[in-house]
């Protein structure tokens, strides 16, 4: 009898609802559905709602028939900003509300309402979700963490037990942040106590974010695999640290530019737009970047969740147009938290604002990083805006917000020399002179590394090239996977 072909393992993707943190997932997603898996992504209603109105991803995904989205509650007022300090917030109510209705859904079947689907043999779940595995030891179904920030900043959140017993942490005051943090193997050399986790910023180690991340990242190793949003050539030291404790490892990153090299020729105007987008991509900028000189443009973008207070906002302004560069600045409406200040914008930054700089709210971020005009970028160094100019070649000027930037900023300037750290000097005069450091006086030192180090992403996620291999081995081991679970 002829055997009627096995139809593809079933993979559920569910990211921690923040833009971050879905943008990687859900090229993950289109990565796995390009190799013929079938996906179910589950959003947040709240994320999924907006990125119908922003995207075009319903259209972009369209031509898999093996790929849905679900969506579930968040558990937050429609209204809750979810930026800044209310970020946090999510955690309590994920608790609350989403798991609770997670393991409903898992429990029930309900994923599996189209009969060409087989049920769910693998679920990748945001890495700092630990709930996931709890549901998938009790239904049999491997769990595989993908872990959105840098292999760097993973490496010191699962140390930070470690550092506390080493007696290395709290942090005594002020005078006390350029100490070095012996703890963290790799580190020791250059990693201080103002570039950990903006959450080791307490005099009470049971604080309850300090506790979160230490208590989720150590729970990685529990999981099948881990998936990073890096590649080797970066990270390699690091990585081999991490390997000692989670030896199965899928370095697919930059996960961006691996989805772009897998489209390569058709990448239409469909894809060209970014299509995980949370907010309303403002393309106007792209005009006003044409008519700037060779390399002349910084771009200013402080990711979907930081927030300011108007009295750090007008400080970064005034030394941005008193650097005399031009300008494109992604200003979000909900950056400024309210806090601090008049109302009143100075004549100088509204005249210097108009002579040489362009404002949008959300900007098309890849497009802009690659534009011949771009010459440098101010970022609060998330992680997926890190790699994404790395990939661009264009150096970095760090004013890292929290979490995980903080780390990743130290690296940029100090490991990867590919740009510098403003973490905790932001004023209007130090902006300035970092701003003329790197678009003049640095200029030629930052060029040699940003180039070099461009070229190893491009190769990374290239035929042959280790990303690459990684996802073809990551595909292939959800193909093994394939056992037909109980959900
Ligand atoms: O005007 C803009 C601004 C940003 N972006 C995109 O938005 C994403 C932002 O991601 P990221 O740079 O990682 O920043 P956050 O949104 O702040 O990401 C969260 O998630 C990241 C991944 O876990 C963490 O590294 C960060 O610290 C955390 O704040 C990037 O892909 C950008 O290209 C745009 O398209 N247009
Ligand atoms: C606010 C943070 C909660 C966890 C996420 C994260 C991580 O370490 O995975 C980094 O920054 C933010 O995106 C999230």
């Amino acid at each position: 009898m002829e055997e009627r072909p096995k139809a593809p393992p079933h993979v559920l993707i569910f990211p921690l609802p923040a833009q971050g943190h879905v943008n990687s997932m859900l090229k993950l997603a289109e990565l796995l559905s390009l190799a013929g898996i079938h996906v179910t992504f589950l959003n947040t209603d709240h994320n999924h709602d907006r990125l119908l109105r922003y995207t075009n991803v319903l259209d972009r995904f369209a031509r898999f028939p093996g790929f849905q989205f679900k969506t579930i509650p968040d558990g937050l007022p429609a209204d809750h900003p979810r930026t800044g300090d209310h970020f946090m917030e999510l955690f309590d109510t994920l608790n609350s509300v989403t798991i609770p209705i997670f393991r409903k859904m898992m429990f029930s079947g309900q994923l599996n309402s189209n009969s060409s689907r087989l049920p769910v043999s693998c679920i990748i779940a945001d890495g700092i979700f630990s709930f996931p595995m709890d549901v998938g030891d009790e239904l049999g179904i491997p769990v595989i963490h993908f872990r959105t920030i840098s292999a760097c900043s993973f490496w010191v959140y699962f140390r930070i037990l470690d550092i506390i017993e080493a007696g290395e942490l709290p942090i005594r005051g002020n005078e006390d942040m350029d100490r070095l943090i012996s703890s963290v193997p790799g580190m020791e050399t250059f990693l201080r106590c103002r570039d950990l986790p903006s959450f080791c910023r307490v005099s009470n180690l049971a604080d309850p974010n300090l506790q979160l991340f230490m208590n989720k990242t150590r729970q990685s190793p529990r999981a099948s695999a881990l998936i990073l949003n890096t590649f080797e050539e970066l990270e390699e030291p690091v990585l081999s640290h991490i390997r000692t404790h989670c030896p199965q490892i899928y370095t697919i990153g930059p996960v961006h530019a691996l989805l772009k090299f897998k489209l390569g020729s058709e990448t239409t105007m469909l894809h060209s737009q970014s299509s995980t987008s949370l907010f309303e991509v403002d393309r106007s900028c792209m005009t006003w970047l044409d008519a700037q000189p060779f390399k002349s443009v910084i771009y200013v973008s402080f990711g979907s969740i930081t927030t300011m207070t108007k009295d750090a906002l007008m400080e970064f302004w005034h030394g941005l147009v008193n650097s005399k560069k031009r300008f494109l600045w992604a200003i979000r409406p909900d950056l400024v938290d309210g806090k601090g200040g008049n109302g009143h914008t100075p004549a100088e930054l509204v005249e210097g604002t108009k002579e040489r700089g362009y404002m949008v709210g959300w900007a098309p971020q890849e497009e802009v990083l690659a534009h011949p005009a771009v010459g440098g970028f101010v970022t609060h160094s998330g992680w997926n805006s890190t790699l994404e100019s790395i990939v661009a070649g264009v150096p970095m000027i760090c004013l890292p917000y929290f979490a995980d930037q903080q780390v990743n900023s130290r690296f940029v300037s100090e490991v990867w020399k590919l740009g510098m750290d403003m973490k905790d000097v932001c004023d209007r005069v130090i902006v300035e002179k970092m701003m003329n450091d790197l678009m003049v006086e640095k200029e030629k030192e930052f060029l040699k590394s940003t180039v070099e180090m461009s070229r190893l992403a491009r190769e990374s996620v290239s035929e042959g090239g280790s990303s690459y291999s990684n996802l073809d081995r990551l595909i292939q081991d959800i193909r093994l996977m394939n056992v037909g679970a109980k959900c």
